[in-house]
């Protein structure tokens, strides 16, 4: 019997993970609620298709079945406030903010959990392949989820021990064909829906259209950067991240060696380029600042050797952790890679583990 019908809130995104959410706790006998968050709508002319009617629509119908009230809670000004700026802010300083990272500690877990309790909840439930287990000192540890194809917790590196204590995971354990089986069983509308992609509420639409709406054009050359040789001009910096291939708009060269971004130069705007090889300056590095340190339990306060996540669905690397002198939270460090890094962009997130369990996350300086 659940803790004297602990009540739940769960968060309905209108897909199937959340779906099941819903379900399992209700399965299990917990008191709980199902509600959408509405981050963002159409309303700024943003270009593309936003699904976020049929999403409402997909969530309500699997509440209705389920058997559970439904709301539909408006974040849509601290969304603007605590993402949207954070993002914007980010790309107009020619850096690669991670806005998925930031609106689960920011709103799933914090005006979304905050919204909660004030309606007499006492945890929020998402749909996220993660684990939360509990230590036996009472407090709680965040693990990788089980399907290792589908794990979330790279999105949970900021998550503190407060906002683990009221969350709830309830398919970190499941694989996620059992997921889609339990879903389709259950008659739930949202069984065979594909799975959603990208940024939680630019929806479908592509980042390069949400910038040239809210980012000013700022042109600059292409320089090739092992001989400055300017290959081109590009429209601002802010498209571009240290790592990509596509869309660059310099051919390549006669061989089909094909070029990549290397880096940003602010004193001329020059966008960096050179060709895809290990040796390209600037692409791999095997030693990296981080800071906003944010631990899931108490922080590492002393140098040590730990495994690190560079950017979602990379496997976990063997890394050195240094801290720096009363390293807490918010704190930076110095990490040394035993293998070099490929393209760890400014303002991205590493994920820190102690094998599956996440440890905590910084952002890359
Ligand atoms: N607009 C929203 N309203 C309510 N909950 C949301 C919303 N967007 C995301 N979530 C919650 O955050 C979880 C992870 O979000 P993400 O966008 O990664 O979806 P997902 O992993 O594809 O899951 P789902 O299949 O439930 O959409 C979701 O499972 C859901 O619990």
């Amino acid at each position: 019997m659940p803790q004297s019908r602990e009540k739940i809130l769960v968060a309905m995104s209108g897909g199937v993970d959340s779906s099941v959410a819903a379900l399992v706790l209700k399965q299990q006998g917990f008191d709980i609620a199902g509600a959408y968050m509405k981050n963002w709508i159409n309303e700024d002319n943003i270009v593309g298709d936003c699904p976020w009617q049929q999403d409402i629509e997909d969530a309500r119908a699997v509440a209705e079945k389920i058997g559970i009230e439904f709301r539909v809670v408006n974040l849509m000004r601290e969304y603007s406030e605590r993402v949207v700026a954070y993002l914007l802010d980010g790309y107009k300083r020619g850096i690669t903010p991670n806005p998925d990272v930031m609106c689960n500690r920011e709103i799933k877990f914090g005006v979304f959990l905050a919204w909660a309790r004030d309606h007499g909840f006492d945890a929020v439930a998402t749909g996220h392949y993660a684990r939360r287990v509990e230590n036996p000192g009472g407090a709680f540890s965040l693990v990788e989820g089980a399907d290792k194809n589908k794990d979330q917790s790279y999105f949970l590196a900021l998550i503190n021990q407060e906002q683990l204590r009221a969350a709830r995971f309830p398919i970190g354990h499941l694989p996620k064909p059992e997921l889609r089986r339990l879903a389709t069983e259950a008659g739930l509308a949202t069984a065979a829906k594909k799975d959603s992609q990208g940024i939680c509420f630019i929806g479908e639409v592509k980042m390069q259209d949400f910038l040239r709406q809210y980012v000013p054009d700022e042109p600059g050359p292409i320089v090739r950067a092992t001989d400055e040789q300017v290959l081109g001009r590009h429209r601002g910096l802010h498209y571009y991240t240290i790592g990509q291939r596509r869309g660059i708009g310099v051919p390549s060269n006669a061989d089909f060696q094909k070029y990549v971004v290397v880096g940003k130069r602010a004193a001329d705007r020059a966008l960096l380029v050179a060709f895809d090889a290990p040796d390209a300056p600037g692409l791999f590095t095997s030693e990296v600042r981080v800071h906003s340190l944010s631990w899931v339990g108490g922080p590492v306060t002393a140098p040590c050797l730990i495994e690190g996540r560079v950017r979602y669905r990379d496997p976990r690397v063997h890394l050195e952790f240094i801290p720096d002198p009363e390293n807490t939270s918010g704190g930076s460090a110095t990490v040394r890679f035993r293998e070099p890094q490929r393209a760890l962009a400014s303002g991205q997130v590493l994920a820190l583990y102690d094998g599956e369990r996440l440890l905590g996350g910084g952002i890359y300086v």
